[in-house]
């Protein structure tokens, strides 16, 4: 088999469909990985061995890419929050916010501890309407788009605690996530169509493709619930991906992480900006955050008071006092705006 699939080198440019191992693989890979298949007990698979293609990391990449047909450019705004305020009741989570994500950067959203990340991160992603203002994705205004719309325009997330389906294989998880594009009708699928086969078959591929890519493929016919709880983070990753987001959202994706885990997390993060991919990260952990970034948001008591590159930000006094909790008349003589 070709070590090119799609006709395209390995971390070319690969427009507006993904590469498939399909096209010219003989048996699908359903028949190894999923329920059914004959697999009696879960085990780790060599999944280079089923498909040596995989052993290729730029093919990998070359078949994870992000969908590259996005109106903006490199740098140019994807997201934008106009003014968004979020009241609950009496409380005001989110205050007249307003900032962009630029389109490939990885975008640190931090804050103390109810400061408005989450709030801003549902803002978002459809599971609030803001109060006040606007959220426009890649042109469009969200306005009262449901979630599965959210989902299909191109933004994935990962949650603060871990959402998966405990009894599905890993690979199931991801299946599932490539569902958001799947194209063929309800009739077509329940004819089970050769377009929805195809379909089926690509997605199982790029499915493996994704988990090789997060690093646990060798995890595929493994239940979720018995993963690691390491794992079982990079699988969620894998399942956003999985939706062919333009935006990836990951709500503390290291937390309870050691700082070896850490470190392979933010080469992950960035391999993921690498690949084509916009990022959101809500962090608590200031070194990962400045480590990763390219920049930063801070949200204090639903307001936005510092933004800029990582230096700039983790270095301003506004910044250190909200995070340590000292007192604005304790800050350095004038105003909490003097540079440190
Ligand atoms: N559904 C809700 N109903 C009422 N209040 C809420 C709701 N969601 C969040 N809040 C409140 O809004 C404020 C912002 O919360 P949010 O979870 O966005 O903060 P955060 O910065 O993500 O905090 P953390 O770092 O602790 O996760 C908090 O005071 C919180 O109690």
């Amino acid at each position: 088999m070709s070590n090119d699939p799609g006709g395209m080198g390995a971390g070319g440019d690969v427009g507006d469909a993904h590469l498939s191992l399909s096209a010219d693989a003989g048996e699908p890979m359903a028949e190894k990985y999923l329920p059914g298949a004959g697999l009696a007990e879960p085990v780790m698979v060599d999944v280079t061995e089923v498909r040596p293609e995989l052993a290729d990391s730029a093919l990998v990449d070359a078949i994870v890419a992000a969908d590259r047909t996005v109106r903006t450019e490199v740098g140019e705004p994807l997201l934008r929050m106009e003014d968004v305020s979020v009241v609950f009741g009496g409380l005001t989570a989110l205050d007249s916010v307003s900032f962009d994500i630029r389109r490939g950067e990885i975008l640190g959203l931090i804050g103390p501890n109810g400061a408005g990340k989450t709030t801003a991160f549902n803002a978002m992603t459809g599971v609030y309407r803001p109060t006040k203002g606007l959220v426009r994705f890649d042109g469009q205004v969200l306005g009262k788009a449901k979630r599965n719309q959210i989902t299909r325009l191109g933004i994935a997330r990962t949650f603060q605690n871990i959402r998966l389906f405990n009894e599905m294989t890993a690979l199931e998880n991801v299946v599932v996530g490539t569902d958001a594009r799947h194209r063929t009708s309800v009739p077509g699928a329940l004819l089970r169509t050769r377009r929805h086969r195809q379909e089926e078959r690509d997605a199982i591929d790029r499915s493996m493709a994704i988990l090789e890519f997060v690093g646990v493929g060798a995890r595929a016919t493994e239940k979720a619930r018995n993963l690691s709880y390491g794992e079982q983070r990079r699988l969620e990753i894998a399942r956003a991906l999985a939706t062919e987001p333009k935006l990836l959202c990951l709500d503390e994706p290291a937390a309870g992480f050691n700082p070896a885990e850490k470190e392979a997390l933010m080469d992950l993060i960035r391999h993921i900006r690498d690949d084509g991919y916009t990022v959101l990260l809500i962090e608590h952990d200031m070194r990962l955050v400045r480590g990763v970034t390219d920049r930063i948001v801070v949200l204090e008591f639903g307001k936005v008071i510092a933004e800029g590159t990582p230096e700039d930000v983790t270095s301003d006094p506004k910044v250190i006092a909200a995070y340590l909790g000292v007192p604005d008349e304790e800050l350095p003589e004038g105003d909490a705006d003097a540079p440190a």
